[in-house]
């Protein structure tokens, strides 16, 4: 039966507050508006932001809402004036979107895109900021302008990157977020020349992608921290050379790196989400030029600091959203990439569950042994 212009009633895992168990509900997704797409997903991983915003830290969090945003699926119908895809394209949902026409696409300087961010934050549509997703006449809110959790969504054209369809999909939905994130981190954020001593703050995925990343650059150490000395194996596969748990030691973190590289890292990236590993990733890396990349999103209210004299003496603070990648031009390649066997996908993904199972999933998360659960979201 023809769906196309229909709203679609299907299965969604509802949140309707913070840290409550997720709901898998019957939800109506109304049609795509001019410059959206309807796509149905076919899986999702967990990221660890969507636990974040979950818990109620995330100063954008609003409830009820549909959360995830690492997925792929196929497009059922678009909107007016929509062009670039069609009913049948295979495609990931991007959280960062790229119109290629605002002021951030144009400047050439960043991948940040300005054109629907205001509405993703609002868990709204650009076009009328309004929800597209409903039960019963009952608004529920979107989030980072993808809503995966759900067997069917709206995005905004902009965020949509259309991909090879010989891609496995149960893979490639990792390509929405944390995969891009840590290589990106490393190739076009931090720019890690080979030989550079690395080090990486926690080795979930998205450290672990850093690690892979940082291999592939030519780093000749790379050091995992990580509190969890489980991780270390499993690291070893992505690249980690050199493995220290904090609590071994007595003396700061920043002191044992920095007395293990003669004088400091060139670069470190900080995959957690805690302000004061933040600081100690900026004060392990050398003097005059060691950068350190913020990867981790922290709490609402959470602050970082440092003495200012760790930058008057040349080291480098940054930060990354998305590894720096501009979603639309680049997740292709990066499919491509997975494709012709450059990048990993199958190792991170450590299990599989269906969308009912998702609150086990989130579970899983939580308990270590998961680097990303994939959800297939249709029997
Ligand atoms: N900037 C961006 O665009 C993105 C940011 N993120 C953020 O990156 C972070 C990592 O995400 P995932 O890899 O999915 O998380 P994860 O939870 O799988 O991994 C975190 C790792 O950090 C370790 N850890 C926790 N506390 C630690 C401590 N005090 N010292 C050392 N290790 C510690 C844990 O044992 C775990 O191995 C999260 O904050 C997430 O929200 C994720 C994707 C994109
Ligand atoms: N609403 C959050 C924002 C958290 C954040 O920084 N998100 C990252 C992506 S995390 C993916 O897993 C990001 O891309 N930020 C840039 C952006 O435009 O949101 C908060 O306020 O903490
Ligand atoms: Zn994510
Ligand atoms: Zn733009």
């Amino acid at each position: 039966m023809a769906t196309q212009g229909q709203v679609i009633t299907c299965k969604a895992a509802v949140a309707y507050e913070p840290n409550k168990p997720l709901v898998i509900e019957d939800v109506q997704v109304a049609p795509p508006q001019a410059g959206e797409v309807r796509i149905k997903v076919l899986f999702t991983a967990l990221c660890h932001t969507d636990a974040y915003t979950w818990s109620g830290k995330d100063p954008e969090g609003l409830f009820p809402c549909i959360l995830g945003h690492e997925a792929a699926g196929i497009v059922e119908s678009v909107g007016e004036g929509v062009t670039e895809v069609q009913p049948g394209d295979h495609v990931i949902p991007c959280y960062q979107a790229e119109c290629r026409e605002c002021k951030f696409c144009k400047s050439g300087k960043t991948n940040l895109c300005g054109k629907v961010r205001t509405a993703t934050g609002a868990g709204v549509m650009m076009n009328d900021r309004k929800s597209r997703f409903s039960i019963n006449g009952k608004l529920i809110y979107h989030f980072m302008g993808t809503s995966t959790f759900s067997q069917y969504t709206v995005v905004h054209d902009v965020s949509v990157a259309k991909i090879d369809p010989q891609a496995p999909l149960d893979k490639v939905c990792l390509l929405g977020c944390g995969v891009p994130t840590g290589l990106g981190a490393v190739w076009n954020t931090a720019k890690v020349e080979p030989g550079s001593i690395v080090a990486i703050f926690g080795l979930g995925t998205v450290g672990l992608a850093v690690a892979e990343g940082a291999k592939s650059a030519g780093a000749s150490r790379i050091i995992g921290i990580d509190i969890d000395s489980k991780k270390f194996d499993v690291a070893k596969n992505f690249g980690v050379t050199e493995f220290v748990n904090p609590k071994d030691y007595d003396k700061p973190i920043q002191q044992v790196l920095v007395d293990l590289t003669d004088g400091g890292v060139d670069y470190s990236f900080e995959c957690i989400g805690n302000v004061s590993v933040m600081r100690a990733a900026l004060e392990c890396c050398h003097k005059g030029w060691g950068t350190s990349v913020i990867v981790g999103v922290a709490a609402s209210g959470q602050e970082i600091s440092t003495r200012p004299f760790q930058l008057v003496t040349g080291r480098v603070w940054k930060g990354t959203a998305f590894g720096g990648f501009k979603s639309r031009s680049q997740v292709p390649w990066l499919v491509d990439k997975y494709m012709k066997k450059e990048i990993k996908i199958d190792e991170y993904v450590t299990h599989n569950l269906t969308v009912g199972e998702i609150n086990k999933a989130f579970d899983l998360m939580h308990e270590g042994g998961c680097l990303r659960c994939v959800l297939k979201m249709h029997e």
